[in-house]
């Protein structure tokens, strides 16, 4: 399992670069693909990016299903279309027990490379929507959490922190 970076922690504020595609198909890609689907499923989560793991490219695996049946695998992923808000409870594996609503685009259209290395591009909406913006966002340095007010934002720092300090 790789270890999940942990709010406030200031990598999870990189932006990710860009995956070559050459790489795509070599052994320590696909190696770091399934490491990731196996801390993803262990969390549980049904979305994790590379940069979590504090690896700073640009791809996260997905699984929206109930059962692990549905693995998707998305590299430079970038929206070429989106439509709609819709606003959804997020969570975060790497700012635990916080939970806020967040409006996103409730239908998109995504461009990127799966794991093969083949471009496709895909319609979501739902979950499937919410999850992968969420997952960009990440890549890019961006937290859910940046898009509550100052003052919520501050309570979720100064409950962290509580939380940290009982546990050690
Ligand atoms: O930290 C992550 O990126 C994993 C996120 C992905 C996610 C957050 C909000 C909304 C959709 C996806 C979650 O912590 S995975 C846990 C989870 C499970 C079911 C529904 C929502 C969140
Ligand atoms: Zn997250």
């Amino acid at each position: 399992l790789l270890p999940i970076l942990e709010f406030p922690d200031p990598r999870l504020r990189t932006k990710a670069a860009q995956v070559d595609p050459a790489q795509v198909t070599s052994p320590e890609f696909q190696g770091l693909v399934d490491d990731m689907f196996e801390t993803m499923y262990a969390a549980p989560g049904i979305g994790l990016a590379a940069t979590q793991v504090d690896r700073h490219l640009r791809f996260m695996v997905i699984d929206v299903s109930e059962d692990k049946s549905a693995p998707m695998v998305f590299i430079n992923p970038e929206i070429v279309s989106s439509q709609g808000k819709r606003a959804y409870q997020e969570g975060c594996l790497s700012i635990p027990g916080i939970y806020a609503d967040v409006t996103r685009a409730d239908t998109i259209v995504v461009r990127y490379l799966d794991r093969e290395g083949k471009q496709q591009e895909l319609p979501a909406e739902g979950l499937l929507a919410t999850c992968i913006q969420h997952e960009i966002d990440h890549l890019d340095g961006k937290l859910f959490v940046d898009y509550l007010s100052p003052l919520k934002r501050e309570m979720v720092r100064k409950k962290l922190a509580k939380a940290r300090r009982h546990a050690a």
